[in-house]
């Protein structure tokens, strides 16, 4: 019997009175209760989650900090101290928040975490990634229950904000002392559903661009030729860009070796200007969402689209909204102790791994940048990719065979030898 009282309102917080289902495992229980709170953007409830954390923490006998990083964002960390404390740590990191639902457009409601009857559990979540969140914390439960310690201590860290960028989330923390104070070794963060029997691990991200270019024409009356308008070169700006995302979307399509993540995908997302039907605008302004792999050269692509803006035309300039510039990604070579770890423990399992580059942009890019090798990695193979998609689900047998795969992960991982580095 699992039952909690709620200190907010249960209708605006997903906090309810809940009685275990007697047939239900109660990792699944503790996975649906989680994926009841609301922690939606843009207004996530962020205490309702960090309550509920505390409370695991509690009844795992883990220390839990709290670090509030900007007002009222707080990364909680539970930590479960290694034997040789000195060493460096295992991160296992997840966020709490979720993307926004279009309601209207789900079979169930996304909040209440139905399961049919062939054990799908539908949520907002459900994949990305409080599924995650859950897997690391029953692994440890179960490891600590067989009686288990390793040498290097585990830290999981649930983080704000993720789905808005960051900025006011991992971003901040890893600036923070109380992150140096982690010790981080290496780290694992979200992934992708794989539909097939293999797994995805992501060991880079692409760099996400975000332009707003703007177009400077000649004004008039929108019965006349006007020379030189914005809408002119604005036209060959989008016809530039828009063609080479079409070269890209061919030579992914044509090399059956190629991914998403190793083509630079561009998408027109916003159009700007004008004022009146019969006034042809001084101005007129697209937006657009550019995806880099790691191997593209960012100097040599940013030289492109100045080429494309100055032969378009004259008042043709662009803006960065965002422009990620670090390139980092982490070794999955035989020879790197922690690829070798965690590929060895994915090997003893019979799983086959597929090595990617993310094709968006997680908090994995923070800890990366930050100097800290990082795999991004949600077990969810035999699953369709339905992240930030309508009626996203997880079946119950694949997020209780994560756990399993979490526990062999963490086993291989908290016992890599003492690096020579950390003498
Ligand atoms: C520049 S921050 C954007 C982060 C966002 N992450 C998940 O969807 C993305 O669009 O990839
Ligand atoms: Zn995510
Ligand atoms: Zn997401």
């Amino acid at each position: 019997m699992d039952i909690m009282l709620p200190e907010g309102d249960p209708e605006r917080t997903g906090e309810k009175v809940r009685v275990q289902d007697p047939g239900e495992h109660p990792s699944v229980t503790l996975f649906r209760e989680y994926l009841r709170l609301k922690t939606v953007q843009p207004e996530p409830n962020y205490d309702v989650a960090v309550r509920f954390l505390e409370r695991i923490a509690a009844e795992l006998g883990l220390g839990c900090q709290k670090v509030e990083v900007f007002p009222g964002r707080v990364v909680t960390i539970m930590t479960w101290q290694g034997t040789d404390p000195q060493l460096r740590s295992i991160l296992l990191n997840s966020h709490t928040d979720v993307v926004p639902v279009f309601e209207e457009h789900w079979t169930h409601n996304p909040f209440e975490a139905f399961k049919d009857s062939q054990g799908n559990i539908y949520a907002r979540g459900a994949q990305d990634m409080k599924c995650v969140s859950i897997q690391y914390i029953e692994a440890i439960r179960r490891l600590k229950a067989e009686g288990k310690r390793f040498p290097r201590t585990v830290h999981m860290t649930f983080v704000p904000d993720e789905e808005v960028g960051g900025c006011k989330g991992m971003e901040l923390f890893v600036k923070r002392p109380e992150f140096q104070a982690l010790n981080v070794g290496f780290t694992l963060d979200e992934g992708l559903a794989n539909p097939t029997d293999a797994f995805t691990v992501f060991y880079g991200e692409k760099c996400v661009w975000w332009i707003k270019v703007k177009c400077e024409g000649n004004p008039g009356h929108g019965s006349q030729f006007i020379e030189n308008t914005a809408a002119e070169k604005l036209n060959r700006v989008i016809t530039s860009l828009l063609q080479f995302r079409e070269s890209e979307k061919q030579r992914l399509k044509c090399d059956e070796h190629l991914t998403l993540g190793d083509v630079t995908s561009i998408n027109m997302t916003m159009l700007s200007g004008g004022v009146s039907f019969n006034v042809v605008p001084s101005e007129l302004s697209a937006a657009f969402d550019i995806r880099i792999p790691p191997t593209v050269n960012l100097q040599a692509f940013e030289e492109q689209l100045t080429v494309w803006c100055r032969a378009a035309g004259e008042g043709v300039t662009y803006k960065f909204y965002q422009k990620y510039m670090d390139q980092t990604v982490t070794c999955t070579e035989e020879s790197d102790p922690w690829w070798k770890a965690f590929s060895g423990a994915c090997r003893d399992m019979h799983m086959t791994l597929k090595c990617e580059i993310f094709p968006a942009a997680t908090d994995s890019r923070f800890i990366r940048a930050a100097g800290h090798p990082a795999l991004g990695f949600s077990p969810m193979n035999h699953t369709p990719v339905l992240l930030h998609d309508h009626n996203e689900y997880l079946n119950e047998q694949v997020f209780l065979r994560g756990i399993e795969i979490y526990a062999c992960l963490l086993t291989s991982l908290a016992s890599v030898p003492p690096l020579p580095v950390e003498g």
